[in-house]
């Protein structure tokens, strides 16, 4: 189900304009222009995921909407086109997700970011540290207004334990002076185990010193907040670090994921199982590498279409996803894909292979309106102790074995040279 956003607003053309901005991100709408249809929407239907409320209607020109809408639960942001000091100080003294001045047509960009935010924050874990349960108690409440998951510890030992504990956590937001460990500490433990790019962490201090925003930002926090803050700029701060984190990893899901079959991509398969065969040789654990070619694929495109090739692709992909899920997946570039596999003997590592390559052989695979018989080719290298580029070119001479031998097989380098 939808999630659905009261707009208040006495503006059929502004009204109009938040209405295409909450579709654009799925939201339905439900208008109200003043503050009597407010109130008797409100009188029947209180389920509403978030408001947004013009300051002055034509029947409530002080605000008094803002009250009436938040005591029923339901979060709000508002939109004044009033710019004073007064005005802003009565709607920050609310409960309100935050205010935005209707300057120009950067109000509606800010309210299009901070309804998708509010939508998505709950995936965002931020951890509070603080030996104040009243500074701690503010700061959870400021972030559960704007749907953040919350995480709390009351000093830097605590705050390691709960990293440890929750692996989600995006953000530490870390007082200065606490008894066990202070920030500063905690700080620079976390950049010993997380990079900025896992944790953005935010220092806070009430000391009018400006010397520990420095000390902060040069033990590794990423940004820094003097108490007391206003919940505006508290705010900022918080979306502009959560935004940057969420840059990054688009960054790197782009940088690492094969666009098309959303498998990891090559530079990403060697990367993850350089390590992980560092890791199988130290431990003498039985592994295989193994690439894997769909045979005939020019064909498929040539007599369907580059369509239905693309649809072949992300169907194998799906297949090896499944058949190896627990072993390192890729695809390479074209039709060729590769697997790491453990936890097997290496007689049952070979079998899981070939019966990969006979479920595809048997399957009648369907792209479009097209039922296809696929047949793939294997080229594998057991327990090798060499370095990763070179199993790669083992594993694609046994591949070329396979494929001069008649396709639809596995080969194993070094018993092809046996034969
Ligand atoms: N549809 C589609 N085709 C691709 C893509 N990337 C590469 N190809 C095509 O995949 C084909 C790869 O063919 P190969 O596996 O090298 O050779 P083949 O003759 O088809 O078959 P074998 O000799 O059995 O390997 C080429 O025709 C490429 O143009 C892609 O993303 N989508």
């Amino acid at each position: 189900m939808s999630q659905r956003l009261l707009v208040v607003e006495d503006s059929k053309p502004i009204a109009t304009v938040i209405k295409q901005i909450a579709q654009s991100l799925k939201f339905e709408v439900v208008i109200a222009s003043n503050l009597a249809q407010v109130k008797s929407i409100l009188a029947t239907d209180k389920n509403f995921f978030a408001a947004t409320i013009d300051y002055a209607l034509p029947d409530a020109n002080d605000g008094e909407a803002i009250s009436y809408v938040l005591s029923h639960g339901i979060p709000s942001l508002v939109m004044t086109g009033k710019m004073d000091d007064e005005t802003r100080q009565k709607i920050l003294a609310q409960p309100v997700i935050d205010y935005i001045p209707k300057e120009n047509s950067q109000a509606f960009l800010y309210l299009k970011r901070i309804l998708h935010w509010q939508q998505v924050n709950h995936n965002s874990t931020i951890l509070v540290v603080d030996d104040s349960s009243s500074a701690r108690r503010h700061i959870v409440e400021l972030l559960k207004r704007r749907n953040f998951t919350v995480v709390t510890a009351n000093n830097g030992a605590e705050a390691l334990e709960r990293l440890k504990d929750h692996k989600n956590i995006k953000m530490v937001i870390t007082d200065m002076e606490m008894p066990v460990m202070g920030g500063i500490e905690l700080t620079n433990q976390i950049r010993r185990i997380y990079t900025r790019e896992q944790l953005a962490v935010i220092g806070i201090s009430g000391a009018s010193n400006g010397i520990h925003s420095a000390r902060f930002i040069k033990n590794g926090a990423d940004d820094f907040l003097r108490k007391p803050f206003c919940p505006e700029e508290f705010y900022c701060r918080i979306t502009q670090n959560i935004e940057s984190l969420n840059n990054i990893s688009k960054i790197q899901h782009a940088a690492n994921i094969d666009y098309l079959t959303e498998l990891a991509n090559r530079r990403s398969f060697f990367n993850n199982a350089e390590r992980r065969i560092k890791e199988y040789i130290d431990k003498k654990v039985p592994y295989c590498l193994a690439v894997i070619d769909i045979d005939f694929f020019k064909r498929i495109n040539d007599n369907y279409g580059h369509n239905i090739g693309d649809q072949v692709l992300k169907i194998i992909a799906l297949y090896i996803r499944k058949h190896f899920g627990s072993g390192l997946t890729a695809r390479l570039g074209g039709a060729e894909f590769a697997v790491l596999l453990h936890g097997l003997d290496v007689d049952n590592l070979y079998n899981k292979l070939d019966d990969f390559r006979r479920e595809i052989a048997v399957s009648n695979i369907i792209a479009g309106d097209h039922s296809l018989s696929i047949a793939l080719s294997i080229g594998a290298v057991f327990d090798s102790t060499e370095v990763i580029s070179k199993q790669m070119n083992d594993a694609d001479n046994a591949l070329h074995s396979a494929k001069e031998n008649g396709r639809n097989q596995v080969v194993v380098f070094g018993a092809e040279l046996e034969d």
